[in-house]
């Protein structure tokens, strides 16, 4: 494919130069727990009311991904690609709602951690208009990739995941979703092959960013505060 080695390279080379982040994201003690079935079930619920109220956070992110789409895009599919995520996004929210009665878990009495807190903010900052479009795809693959590839981990060969826990490893680790993060990362890497130095340096330091609080946003769910 025309172009595509440059393209599969600026993505694939922060994954490997960061591949210890990367791996602390991807590889947390809370999902392997989830893998390994030896889940606290109560880290779990935690996750689960924080996760919540981040996702109310990250639909307005993506609206404004939308809008930097429409205005800066060079490709009309981009806009289609973010819409289904957005469409995706609606069905989470009902999800979790579902998902939390079953399990007990009062969405309007939980309290936002200082970690859910401090990144939704930094979801914020990255709404705002002067955020180059570039930079604010290349994030929002990053956070749909580490729920893809840590719940995809919790479901491949060997995984013993407790039967009660399969679907919320279904909902980010099926191969539908698999299919979505890898044309975000298309999307992103051929952006950021047309893009000038200080636009890649940006979108590089957001990724790492957003692993970082990947990291802390699983470690929550030890409930130390
Ligand atoms: C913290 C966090 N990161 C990523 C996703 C993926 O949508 C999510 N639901 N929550």
């Amino acid at each position: 494919m025309e172009g595509c080695n440059k393209e599969m390279l600026m993505i694939q080379k922060w994954l490997n130069q960061h591949n210890e982040l990367y791996t602390s994201a991807t590889r947390h003690p809370f999902t392997l727990s989830i893998r390994d079935g030896s889940v606290d079930l109560s880290a779990f619920k935690r996750w689960l009311g924080q996760d919540y109220i981040f996702v109310r956070a990250f639909v307005p992110f993506v609206a404004s991904l939308l809008l930097k789409a429409w205005k800066e895009s060079d490709d009309d599919s981009d806009i289609e690609v973010i819409l289904g995520g957005m469409a995706a996004l609606n069905d989470e929210v009902s999800w979790f709602k579902r998902e939390a009665s079953k399990w007990s878990v009062s969405l309007s009495s939980t309290v936002p951690q200082k970690t859910n807190l401090e990144y939704c903010r930094f979801l914020e900052s990255l709404m705002s208009p002067e955020v180059d479009y570039t930079v604010a795809v290349t994030a929002f693959w990053a956070i749909e990739a580490v729920y893809q590839e840590s719940y995809a981990h919790c479901l491949s060969d060997g995984s013993k995941t407790p039967e009660e826990l399969k679907e919320t490893c279904q909902r980010w680790g099926n191969d539908g979703f698999g299919q979505y993060c890898h044309t975000l990362q298309n999307i992103a890497n051929r952006r950021l092959e047309k893009s000038p130095e200080d636009i890649i340096s940006k979108a590089e330091a957001t990724v790492m960013r957003v692993l970082e609080y990947e990291v802390e946003f699983w470690n929550m769910s030890r409930g130390e505060t």
